[in-house]
């Protein structure tokens, strides 16, 4: 899925819109289909008694004529679309509401809905909101259609009112209703993912023409339930880098490398591993296990003794010791003040620099880095690790502040280490220099557990070895493979886990069957 900023939507709109395009029917005659698609999937009995009104009737699967739909709907042409969508669905039977936050409704649409028959409130002061929250908790369905792409800040005046106000009674209602929001949740920040204020969390929200990054980004993204474009002919679009963008599982079967029958294990890709050590073994383990449940061709591993006991035994595959390689992981369980390990990763470090051959630089190795890396070097730091690095480059960022603003945060450490930095969280973002921020929502809860960063770092430097060359040619390639090797990651743990708890070691041992779905297409999104 590929995210355009605001401007960049409206460019592509403008020749459209100048060719008398009726995009706006367009827009509320999809976001009406939506409107009655949760309908029909509803559970019957919706609405409540909280306010004291009456329950809704119970709406027959299937049927649209007498449910309920309540309408929010701003000054603008994303308010336009919410009232032409009302008076479409008026038009089948639906009850539709519209409660008016704005002083200045789109004047055609607000002519439309009355047309319908459309109910028409006003929620300028408090009376306003009380009756708007009542109308909306009788609904099956709620349509946020205050702000789009035109939204400046957080929601001001009766917006953010009606919203706090909506928002905390659908948490506490026994049966809420189903939340659409047009084009995006009203509030969030719409090209940078922020959520400066309240915000409305949506079910589903139906973006127009194509999605916007903060439906990627996150924190917004968490408000946006599952997001469908409905496509308006921004061709314009097609010509342009977007700003964010989401891989899919047909885009990691494409960028995935498969064997054929010439290729050995050499030309399939080494990859060396500098990882574990007498304080933290587990990380090699994890690491090369990550790697190998890849199908990588062959895993090199450099480390003491006992730690290489430790791997071959789990791994007899593994080969001990330096040789050529394709890619190196260095850092996984590797403390920097350990004088032995630092100068391993220090050493290898140089080496890999000299030979061009792409990294994956992890835990240990952060702090060691010099300045000026490659953007075939990968970082893959969590908020804690990215708030000491941007600090340690003489940025002053606390690990809240990463989690506040990841995009920026990212933004600027690619920017201070010229490298391509993988932000680890539960959406896991991406970003080299000039290339889209990826977002990558794969994975589930379960998969924060120790180590499962170790089993990311191997999975990463097993694709980087198998697209080695590629990645050379075309830095930016390496942003996109550190975004599917999150996405195989974060699968593989929602295959082990199934729902339950998984141990890091799981989610390697799940990587093969993923991989296998992946590139048979029987592993379908969402
Ligand atoms: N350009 C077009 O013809 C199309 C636009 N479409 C819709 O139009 C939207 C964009 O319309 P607009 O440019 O009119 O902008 P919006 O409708 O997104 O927002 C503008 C309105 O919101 C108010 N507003 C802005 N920031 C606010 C805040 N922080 N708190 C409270 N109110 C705030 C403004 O005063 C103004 O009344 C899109 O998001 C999309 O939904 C679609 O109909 C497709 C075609
Ligand atoms: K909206």
């Amino acid at each position: 899925m590929r995210a355009y900023s605001a401007a960049q939507v409206r460019r592509a709109e403008e020749p459209l819109l100048a060719a008398g395009a009726p995009l706006m029917q367009e827009a509320a005659g999809a976001l009406a289909r939506a409107v009655r698609e949760e309908i029909r999937a509803g559970t019957p009995e919706r609405g409540t008694s909280a306010a004291g009104s009456r329950p809704t009737a119970p709406v027959t699967r299937g049927r649209v004529a007498g449910a309920r739909v309540c309408v929010l709907v701003g000054s603008g042409n994303n308010g336009g679309d919410g009232l032409f969508a009302a008076a479409f669905l008026a038009g089948r039977g639906v009850a539709c509401d519209v409660v008016l936050v704005g002083t200045h409704p789109h004047a055609g649409g607000l002519a439309a809905a009355r047309r319908a028959g459309v109910g028409i409130h006003l929620a300028g002061d408090d009376d306003g909101v009380s009756v708007a929250v009542r109308l909306a908790l009788r609904s099956h369905v709620v349509v946020d259609a205050i702000t789009g792409i035109g939204a400046r800040g957080p929601l001001r005046g009766p917006a953010a009112g009606l919203v706090t106000a909506l928002g905390d009674a659908v948490d506490a209602a026994p049966a809420p209703p189903v939340v659409v929001a047009v084009d995006v949740p009203s509030g969030i920040g719409v090209d940078d993912g922020a959520v400066p204020g309240p915000v409305l969390v949506a079910d589903r929200t139906v973006t127009m023409g194509a999605a916007k990054p903060g439906l990627l980004l996150p924190p917004a993204a968490g408000a946006a339930g599952r997001v469908e474009v409905v496509e308006l002919g921004l061709d314009a679009l097609a010509a342009e880098p977007p700003d964010a963008v989401r891989l899919t599982g047909a885009d990691v079967a494409d960028l995935w490398p498969v064997p054929t029958a010439d290729d050995h294990k050499y030309t399939r890709g080494v990859l060396g591993v500098v990882a574990g050590s007498g304080a933290y073994p587990g990380a090699a383990v994890l690491t090369t296990s990550g790697a190998v449940r890849c199908g990588v061709g062959m895993v090199r591993y450099l480390g003491s003794t006992p730690v290489t006991a430790a791997v071959q035994a789990r791994h007899p595959e593994v080969v001990a010791g330096r040789g050529r390689v394709q890619a190196w992981v260095l850092g996984p369980g590797i403390d920097p003040a350990d004088g032995a390990r630092a100068e391993d990763v220090e050493r290898t470090f140089e080496d890999a620099l000299r030979a061009g051959v792409p990294m994956v630089l992890d835990a240990g190795a952060l702090p060691l880095l010099p300045d000026g890396l490659p953007a075939h070097a990968v970082l893959t730091p969590h908020a804690g690790e990215l708030a000491r690095l941007l600090t340690d480059a003489g940025d002053d960022a606390s690990r809240a502040d990463v989690e506040g603003a990841p995009v920026a945060a990212l933004r600027r450490a690619v920017e201070i280490t010229g490298a391509t930095v993988l932000l680890k969280g539960a959406t896991t973002l991406v970003a080299g220099p000039g290339t889209p921020v990826y977002a990558q929502a794969d994975a589930t809860p379960w998969l924060a557990t120790a180590g499962a960063g170790d089993v990311l770092a191997g999975v990463l430097g097993a694709l980087l070895a198998g697209r080695s060359g590629d990645v050379v040619e075309r830095p930016a390639l390496a942003a996109e493979l550190a975004a599917a090797a999150a996405l195989v990651h974060g699968r593989a743990a929602r295959a082990a886990s199934a729902g339950g708890p998984i141990a890091a070691l799981d989610v390697a041992d799940a990587v093969p069957g993923t991989l296998r779905d992946l590139l048979t297409g029987e592993m379908m999104d969402g």
